[in-house]
Parts: C-alpha cells; structure tokens; sequence
C-alpha cells in the first residue's frame, strides 16, 4: 500500500512539497499526498495532480504515516491543538519544516512518544531540484522513511539537530539569496545590451551551470573560477571591482543576520 502522507498547512513550502511528490512517477507511484490548509480553495488546483485537498486536519492525520507540520512557527499551537485528539505515537511520524521550532517545542505542544523529526527543504521542492537536510534521532527506522520522501524531492543530507539553523539560512532561505544574485545579474546584462527575458535565461543557465559544475566534481569553487579567469581579462576585472564593493563579505554578513534572526521568530 502507498505511504500516506499529510501536509498540514498548503502555503508557500507546503504546496511546493505537494507538487514535487506529485510530479514524478517515481513518487506519485509510493505516496498518496493530503494537503490543508484553512481556505484550501486557493489550492484546489492540486487536486488536477491527484492531490487530496481538504480544511479538515483530523481526517488528514487519521489517515496518514508521515505528517508534515508546515504551518509557520505562530500557527503551530493552533494546529496541534486541532489534531492532537487524532495523533498516535504508534501510527504517526511527525516531521516539521518549521524554522526555528525545536522537537521539544513540538513535544510540549503533542506529548511524549512521537518520532519527530525536523527537516529543512526549500521551494525547488516543487520541481524535485531541493536540498533537504534532515536532523538526525534515535529513530532509525523512522529516520530512512523520512529520508526516502525528501530523496524524492532532491538531494538530502543527514545533520545534527544543532545545526538545523544554519540549514535553515544557508538552503532554505539560500533560494531567495541566489534568486536576488539572478535579478542582479540580470540588470547588469540588461545595461550591457539584453532584453530582459534574454538576460534572464543567461544568467539562470549560467547559475546552473556553475552549480552544475561543483556538483558534479566536487571541486572548490575557485578551482573553476581559476580556468574563468583569463589573465588580464574581463573575468578577473568584474569579479575584483565587485569583490571592491563587498559581494562576498555582503554574503557572509546577510547569512550571519539571518541566522540571528531566526531565534526572534517564535
Ligand atoms: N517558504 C519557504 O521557503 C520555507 C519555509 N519553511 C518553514 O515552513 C513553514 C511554512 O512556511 P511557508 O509555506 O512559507 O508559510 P505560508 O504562510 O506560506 O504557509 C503556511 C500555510 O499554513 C496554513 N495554515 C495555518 N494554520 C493552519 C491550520 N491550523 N490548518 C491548516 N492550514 C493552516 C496557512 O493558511 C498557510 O497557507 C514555516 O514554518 C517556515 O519557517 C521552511 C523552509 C522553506
Ligand atoms: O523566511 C523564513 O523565515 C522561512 C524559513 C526559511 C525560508 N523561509
């Protein structure tokens, strides 16, 4: 029988989950997906995908193996709460998205008993391009299910459960980071001569390709921006006048306040 799963809270991270486990075969065929969320008519397009959506968390929960909490940190109270006369320490692995939020502030909220695990996915969930760390437990075999559905959505990696904060801003919210690099690339490409939709399909392939790159070799990143770097050449001019201007110390800096800023958002 298929892994049932329930995405409790169809937002921005929930949907994308959604929509990842519902777009390849591989997944569609091992995972029967519920979604809620409290106006779920703003997501009844998923239902196109074979998707369950519904406002009713219990019947969700009820039928369910795995249940992913991803609601934002403030609503979890609420929606514990609602499914707490449903959830069964026996039946249930509870799995929470939610930044900031730790498995003892889950456990004061659901009770003792429950494999909970935290996990941090980003949005590229959605086209199964994500990069999902996992905080390890005790709960081994709960642990392998936990990671084959996040497998099926992108690359995992196993981490201690202290560094789910840095995971946080360095993958998750890396997706905004790496977009804004994309829009800025993109106006410079517009001022150097490109219409815009052209400026942007060069630098998103670009940015791919440069990922692509790492991935594929393991290389430090400056191993190839050595053979990019013609002496004398353009490279090395761009990337010294914006190194001038801060872009590497501006990365650090922004990844260091947005990690602080994860303690202030419960
Ligand atoms: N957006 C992102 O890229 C990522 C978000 N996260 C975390 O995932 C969680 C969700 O984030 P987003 O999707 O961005 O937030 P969101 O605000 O877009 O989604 C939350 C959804 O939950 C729904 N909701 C709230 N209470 C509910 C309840 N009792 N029953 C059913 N639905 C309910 C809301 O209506 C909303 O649609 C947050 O805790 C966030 O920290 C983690 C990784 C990436
Ligand atoms: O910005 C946030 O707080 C959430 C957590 C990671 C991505 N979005």
């Amino acid at each position: 029988m298929d892994t049932q799963v329930a995405i409790l809270g169809g937002g921005n991270l929930g949907t994308a989950l959604a929509k990842g486990l519902a777009r390849t075969e591989e997944a569609s065929s091992k995972y029967d997906v519920t979604i809620t969320r409290r106006n779920a008519d703003l997501i009844r397009y998923l239902e196109d995908d074979g998707i369950t959506v519904t406002t009713d968390n219990t019947a969700a929960v009820e039928e369910a193996d795995l249940v992913i909490l991803s609601v934002q940190p403030t609503q979890i109270e609420d929606l514990v709460n609602d499914i707490k006369p449903v959830l069964d320490p026996q039946q249930h692995i509870l799995i929470s998205t939610m930044a900031g939020v730790t498995d003892e502030d889950i456990t004061e909220l659901t009770g003792s008993g429950f494999p909970i695990f935290r996990v941090m996915p980003n949005t590229a969930a959605a086209i199964n391009q994500a990069m999902t760390c996992v905080g390890k437990t005790p709960h081994k075999e709960a642990e392998e299910k936990v990671i084959e559905l996040f497998e099926s959505l992108g690359k995992t990696l196993l981490i201690n459960t202290d560094l789910m904060e840095a995971a946080t801003v360095l993958g998750a919210c890396g997706i905004a980071f790496f977009l804004r690099y994309i829009r800025a690339a993109s106006q410079g490409g517009i001022e150097v001569g490109f219409h815009a939709k052209e400026a942007q399909l060069i630098a998103s392939q670009t940015a791919l390709g440069a990922a692509a790159l790492l991935l594929d070799s393991d290389n430090h990143p400056e191993h190839e921006i050595d053979k990019v770097t013609t002496p004398k050449g353009c490279t090395i001019a761009g990337l010294n006048e914006m190194e001038h201007n801060g872009l590497s110390s501006a990365l650090i800096k922004g990844i260091k306040v947005s990690y602080e800023m994860i303690e202030k958002i419960r």
